[in-house]
């Protein structure tokens, strides 16, 4: 097997002297997004709703090349959330990186309006939003969008009306954005991983359906946030300057698969 990382391209100091602003960067995938980015030179700054975390991101990334800050904030507030774009963007921005996200697993039945509208204004609304209020910053230095988004968004997935809805849109927004943002040299991409194991996944009353998930990934395995990372890193880089409006699944052939669509919490 080679090596994930193809040192022709990601190489040390690659992307020295850019910024990135990474949502959801407390746990998880966005941790090492942010942590990989900071590793090839990236100044990152980091959001979520909670400091601890954050805190324990930055503490992580101290001492790698690039830098690591961060703000607090709902990227469901929109009025705050392009308050802290605008504030990031201001010093430069050469990668969006739409992360923060989530749903809970239900029949569309007992999915109510309030609930449906959740999930809608966290995976799809705050996407736009955010990803609008970078585009000035963005245009100055032909930068790039990276959103992260599920595995089978074209295929649908068991008790998750809401979360597919939401990110099969952030896919039409992406494939959009990338028609109409083209003449900026800005590119936008979607990455759709399977199963990560993250604190999100980490209680016991997710673990069955983890186990399950798993299972029913034909390459049997779930996927590390470190090569999610990896991915960021690659389609920000200029490897991935031809690449644009594009979905990259990274799962295990997950989307390929006869089960995991239809397995449910
Ligand atoms: C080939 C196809 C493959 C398909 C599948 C592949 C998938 C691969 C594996 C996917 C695994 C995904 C993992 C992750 O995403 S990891 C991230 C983990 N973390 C989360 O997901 C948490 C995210 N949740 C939240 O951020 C919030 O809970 C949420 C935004 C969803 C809601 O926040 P809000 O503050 O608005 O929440 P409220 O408590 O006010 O509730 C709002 C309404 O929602 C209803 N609700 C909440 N939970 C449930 C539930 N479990 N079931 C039903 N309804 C729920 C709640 O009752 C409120 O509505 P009402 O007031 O009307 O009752
Ligand atoms: N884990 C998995 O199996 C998969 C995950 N995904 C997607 O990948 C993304 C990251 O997931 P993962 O790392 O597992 O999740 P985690 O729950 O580990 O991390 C989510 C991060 O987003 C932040 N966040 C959540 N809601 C908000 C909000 N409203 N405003 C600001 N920040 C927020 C959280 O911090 P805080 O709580 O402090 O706000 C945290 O930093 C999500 O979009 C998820 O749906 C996709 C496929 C599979």
């Amino acid at each position: 097997m080679t090596e994930p990382t193809n040192p022709e391209v990601l190489r040390d100091g690659l992307f020295g002297g850019a910024r990135a602003l990474v949502t959801g960067a407390g746990t998880g995938i966005g941790r090492a997004i942010s942590l990989r980015l900071c590793a090839l030179g990236m100044s990152v700054t980091g959001v979520a709703r909670r400091e601890a975390p954050l805190a324990d991101t930055a503490e992580l990334a101290a001492g790698l090349p690039g830098g690591f800050d961060f703000r607090t904030c709902n990227v469901r507030d929109t009025d705050a959330i392009e308050a802290i774009v605008a504030e990031a963007g201001e010093g430069g921005l050469d990668l969006l990186v739409n992360n923060a996200g989530g749903q809970f697993f239900a029949p569309a039945t007992g999915i109510s309006q309030k609930g449906w509208n959740s999930v809608i204004d966290l995976n799809l609304n705050a996407v736009f939003a955010v990803t609008k209020a970078a585009y000035p910053y963005l245009k100055a230095r032909k930068g790039a969008v990276v959103s992260i988004s599920l595995s089978g968004v074209d295929r649908g997935g068991m008790g998750l009306a809401h979360s597919i809805a939401a990110r099969a849109g952030v896919l039409g927004m992406t494939r959009t954005l990338a028609l109409e943002w083209a003449k900026d040299g800005i590119r936008l991409n979607c990455i759709g991983p399977g199963t990560v194991v993250t604190s999100g996944l980490a209680d016991e009353a997710a673990r069955q359906l983890l186990d399950n998930l798993v299972a029913a990934t034909p390459m049997g395995e779930p996927t590390p946030p470190e090569d999610v990372a990896e991915l960021v890193a690659f389609l920000a880089s200029s490897a991935g300057r031809l690449m644009t409006g594009q979905l990259i699944q990274i799962d295990g052939a997950a989307h390929l698969g006869a089960g995991l669509h239809m397995l449910s919490a």
